[in-house]
């Protein structure tokens, strides 16, 4: 049968496996491009069908090159793409693909390209638009180039999406540190325009996202990443014709930010929006979430490891003492969250994924904002955490709680007793991780997203248990920390120090936080509203062991500052409550209001919000109250961006240097060595000087970041 192949007649003749359009006369780029018209070319291709199934997919790869290295590593580029793909020249007649296109974009044509995609004259080919683009402060082929893409994406006569139809696209840059060491100085900035720009022209239409490197320094391990998603890309797109979900045009684009109509700008993400318009155009995402539940439970039984208890366990938390498990009736025991529910449907219109019957993974802002290099939690300025290599979960989406700042109660379901059915360890682990991944892959056509920050969140280092819910309700929670451990996937578990002898069979965990919401027992019943009745008892239990456990497990207060309900005068009362517990670290933070009409039937305005210097004054009259009582304390680091101070044991200062950061091998040696009871304790696993930016007085603001404000716009770190 014949098939079409997409080329274009060329000056000079072809290179290697692919058809290289080259340069040889870039002084005419000056004056705009020369015209040479692309064309189709038939050829044989004996096994291909017609229809959707057999339609050729035909890779360009577009580059410009003023001092020729680009050129090369185009072609080299190309040549090993096809090499993955097997399509080079040779190949290409048993491939889907055709081979790649390596063309120059002084010698083309861009209408030929850039105002609708090549098209065949009998079978089409789809496009898949691939650029190299180094960067230059002076006149070149960029300026032409770039100056077309915006007229036609301005111009009237023309849609403003003109290459809607091509399959994809995505960009790397190539550039020079030396003279342009950061973003802000012109590190690849055409590159970035490229990027923009074909944003708007393919409708959003960003298959990876953009790369960036310098071939003197890190140009090569940048490219072979970038290189390695594509190839995943162009793979998908081989086997489901689409791109994956998130990216327009292909799937469920709801993590995806508006890339915008604004003159010049369109990527103007602002987290706090962000959350909202993708919370807004979720009801499709929770019927995803639906199916995937369905699959995870089908999965689940079918293999022993990740059968559901068949008697679930019923096991009460309401009076102290050994949990008392019995079985029950199977028939009586129901699903804590079952996917009929409504809260089922409230929790995945929020953006969680439900696992199993009581169990939630939500991609939290900051591992997006650290995928566009924005900046990350407080955690990476304090402990070294990277949030994009962060999952948030929780084994238990009830909680024994009703804080008036909980973001989510009034959807998450509560109750003194584990009285639903208990998935197995297995079946949530494995169900987190998928929907974690599937979350981070969404996020490939967003704009901003970096390929080399991409890359990395693909392996899971660090697991927050602290969604929503209480993660030590879960019976198995132990086996669960075990999983996360095996695979090296550090654990920051946050109780709320209901559940004493849950915590005291504890086992090892990076690190153990416990919420104090108040230093008084009234203060506590207004702010966490508990279920249970001897709730005060039982927070003073769980400080008695945190301070049994204070060398085994590295503890901490967690401290949210409510104004008008937990700050005024409550310093000393804290400070006593430290001088019980003593944990290692004392995290405090001023409440974010979420707006809800929960927290606001409590009575929760922005008005109970700290401004940052309050929470400042606080900490300071907190650290006096602990020295006044001989305690070994101090102000070690803050991260004013998301108005959080952390006071640090001396156990913590090393030669005058405070040592808040986490070795996080160290940590899972000892955990290999001595077991998850094992002795072994904080100190063994203490990091290396927290940096000179995260320290107390110099904000914490990552200085690799860039910060923006609510438009996206840069703005000086604090
Ligand atoms: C005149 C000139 C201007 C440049 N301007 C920039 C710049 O603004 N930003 C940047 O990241 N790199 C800049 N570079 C570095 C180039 O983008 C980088 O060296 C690239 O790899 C060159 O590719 P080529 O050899 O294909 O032209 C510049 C290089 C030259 C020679
Ligand atoms: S620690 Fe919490 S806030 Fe930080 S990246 Fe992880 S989930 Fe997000």
């Amino acid at each position: 049968m014949e098939k079409p192949e997409v080329v274009v007649t060329k000056d000079e003749g072809s290179e290697g496996s692919e058809s290289t359009e080259t340069g040889n006369n870039r002084r005419a780029a000056k004056h705009g491009p020369r015209r040479i018209r692309g064309d189709i070319n038939k050829k044989k291709r004996e096994s291909a069908e017609a229809g959707s199934e057999g339609r050729r997919i035909q890779v360009l790869v577009f580059y410009s090159s003023l001092t020729a290295s680009t050129e090369k590593i185009a072609r080299t580029f190309s040549q090993e793409l096809a090499a993955s793909l097997g399509c080079s020249t040779e190949k290409e007649a048993e491939s889907r693909f055709l081979a790649p296109r390596v063309l120059d974009l002084a010698e083309i044509d861009f209408d030929e390209y850039f105002i609708t995609p090549p098209k065949s004259e009998s079978e089409p080919a789809d496009c898949f638009y691939l650029f190299i683009i180094p960067s230059y402060n002076i006149d070149s082929i960029n300026d032409t180039f770039l100056e077309h893409l915006r007229e036609t994406h301005h111009d009237f006569r023309i849609d403003t999406s003109p290459l809607a139809t091509i399959l994809g696209y995505s960009v790397f840059g190539l550039g020079d540190r030396e003279g342009w060491p950061t973003e802000e100085e012109g590190f690849c900035f055409q590159a970035k325009d490229v990027d923009k720009w074909m944003a708007k022209l393919s409708g959003r239409k960003r298959a990876y996202p953009l790369g960036m490197g310098d071939w003197k320094r890190d140009g090569k391990e940048r490219m072979s990443e970038w290189t390695a998603g594509l190839v995943d890309v162009l793979r998908q797109l081989e086997q489901t014709g689409t791109l994956g979900e998130g990216v327009p045009g292909s799937g469920d684009p709801l993590e995806s930010d508006d890339e915008g109509e604004a003159e010049d700008d369109g990527e103007v993400p602002d987290e706090e929006v962000s959350v909202s318009k993708a919370a807004k155009g979720r009801s499709s995402g929770s019927l995803e979430d639906v199916e995937d539940i369905g699959r995870i439970m089908e999965a689940s039984q079918g293999g022993d490891s990740g059968k559901r208890s068949a008697a679930p366990l019923a096991i009460d938390f309401t009076t102290e003492g050994k949990p008392a498990a019995k079985k029950a009736a199977s028939a009586a025991v129901k699903e804590m969250v079952p996917r009929s529910s409504p809260t089922y449907a409230a929790l995945t219109k929020q953006g969680y994924s439900i696992v199993g019957s009581h169990s939630g993974v939500k991609i939290c802002r900051w591992t997006k904002s650290a995928l566009r290099g924005r900046g990350s939690c407080y955690k990476f300025s304090f402990y070294g955490i990277n949030s994009h290599q962060c999952m948030e979960t929780t084994p238990s989406l009830s909680c024994s709680n009703k804080c008036v700042f909980c973001w989510r109660h009034g959807t998450n379901p509560v109750g003194t007793t584990w009285r639903w059915v208990v998935d197995p360890p297995k079946l949530i682990f494995d169900g987190v991780k998928e929907n974690h991944y599937k979350k981070i892959k969404m996020m490939r056509g967003v704009p901003g997203v970096r390929a080399e920050r991409f890359a990395e969140a693909m392996r899971i280092r660090h697991c927050a248990l602290s969604l929503v819910g209480e993660p030590i309700f879960y019976p198995h929670i132990n086996e669960f920390l075990g999983l996360l451990h095996g695979e090296r996937i550090s654990s920051f578990l946050v109780c709320n120090a209901q559940h004493p002898d849950q915590l005291a069979a504890l086992q090892h965990v990076t690190q153990l936080y416990v919420s104090i919401d108040a230093s008084n027992r009234e203060s506590l019943r207004r702010i966490d509203r508990p279920l249970h009745r001897d709730f005060w008892e039982r927070f003073q239990r769980c400080l008695d062991i945190l301070r049994e456990r204070r060398f085994r497990q590295r503890t901490v207060f967690r401290l949210t500052l409510v104004k008008g309900f937990n700050i005024e005068d409550e310093a000393e009362g804290y400070a006593d409550l430290v001088e019980k517990g003593l944990p290692c670290f004392v995290e405090v933070k001023g409440v974010t209001y979420c707006g809800t009409s929960t927290s606001s039937s409590a009575g929760l305005t922005m008005a109970n919000v700290p401004f940052y210097q309050e929470v400042c004054d606080f900490v300071v009259a907190l650290e006096k109250a602990l020295r006044k009582r001989g305690l070994q304390y101090g102000i070690a680091a803050e991260h004013a961006h998301s108005c959080c101070i952390l006071l640090a044991s001396e156990r913590f200062r090393v030669d005058g240097k405070w040592h808040t950061l986490i070795d996080y091998d160290k940590f899972f040696q000892l955990l290999e060595e001595k077991g998850p009871d094992g002795d072994f304790g904080p100190e063994d696993y203490m990091g290396p000087p927290t940096p000179e930016w995260a320290t107390w007085g110099n904000g914490g603001f990552d200085p690799r970041d860039q910060r923006v404000d609510k438009k996206g716009r840069p703005i000086e770190a604090a």
